[in-house]
């Protein structure tokens, strides 16, 4: 029998609700990369998204769609996408509701070039065991907080958040260094500062440095490690056609679900 649990006043059943892990962070504190070593540690990198048991997902997706005097600004580096308010918090926590209720759903994938969504571009999630939601502000909005299972600040020293940032919006992002430095020093510290080092005391784990910390990335490993084998026991128990196992080697174990 399954278990029956409300989220958010929503009843889901337990058994597909999926381990939900917030991953915060300054800009380029390396929450994408350390979300990227845990996935590549757990073996769900090369593999059809149908399969994955573990799926990363960024807030950036859900930054809402900016009127054209905002685009105008933005292209100056004059619009403060630090703020909670550049973000559309309604539909990211229905997304993730829409998640931990174990459906698919489609998001869409963010331009920086051109500061806007991509809505011909979506990327569908498939049910996964495990999601992590990375993003400067994803402990920010309480009703989102509440949501995760597991919460992880990547605490990286700030010279070196903005060395990379630079570096990052220069060759990725099609920005000049007047622009970078500009938007740092008059929106993306200060708002920081007011919004996301705050959110720092909600964290379960705090990681210094990174992706350099793998011990730090190992322990979190291990425990989702834990998480996956504990459900494919319990699902095994109960003889489930829809996920079969592959044991590679003593450490790891490859999943697969069918859908
Ligand atoms: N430990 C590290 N050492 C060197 N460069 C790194 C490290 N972690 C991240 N980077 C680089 O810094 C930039 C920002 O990292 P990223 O993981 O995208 O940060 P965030 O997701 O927090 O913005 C990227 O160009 C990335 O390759
Ligand atoms: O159009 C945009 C949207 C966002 N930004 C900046 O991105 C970072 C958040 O992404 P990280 O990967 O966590 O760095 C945020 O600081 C925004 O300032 C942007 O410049 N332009």
């Amino acid at each position: 029998m399954s278990e029956i649990m409300k989220i958010n006043g929503k009843t889901v059943s337990e058994e597909k609700t999926p381990f939900l892990i917030g991953v915060s962070g300054g800009t380029a504190s390396g929450k994408s990369t350390v979300c990227k070593r845990i996935m590549e540690k757990l073996g769900q990198v090369n593999m059809d998204d149908t399969q994955r048991q573990v799926v990363c997902i960024s807030q950036d997706s859900f930054y809402r769609e900016l009127n054209s005097s905002e685009i105008a600004k933005a292209e100056k580096g004059q619009f403060n996408f630090d703020h909670p308010a550049a973000f559309n918090e309604k539909l990211m926590q229905k997304t993730l509701l829409e998640i931990l209720a174990g459906r698919k759903c489609e998001i869409p994938t963010y331009d920086y070039r051109n500061h806007a969504l991509r809505p011909d571009d979506t990327v569908t999630i498939y049910p996964a065991d495990v999601v992590l939601f990375e993003g400067i502000l994803v402990f920010y909005f309480p009703e989102i907080l509440d949501l995760f299972h597991m919460k992880l600040f990547v605490d990286t020293d700030s010279d070196t958040r903005l060395a990379r940032r630079v570096t990052r919006d220069i060759n990725e992002r099609g920005r000049d260094l007047d622009q970078v430095l500009h938007q740092y020093i008059n929106f993306v510290k200060p708002a920081f500062e007011e919004f996301c080092s705050p959110t720092k005391k909600f964290a379960d784990v705090i990681i210094p440095r990174g992706a350099d910390n793998t011990v730090a990335i190992d322990l979190i490993v291990q425990h989702i490690r834990e998480f996956l084998n504990n459900r494919l026991k319990s699902d095994s128990e109960k003889i489930s056609p829809h996920i079969s196992i592959t044991r590679t080697n003593s450490n790891e174990t490859h999943f697969k679900r069918h859908h």
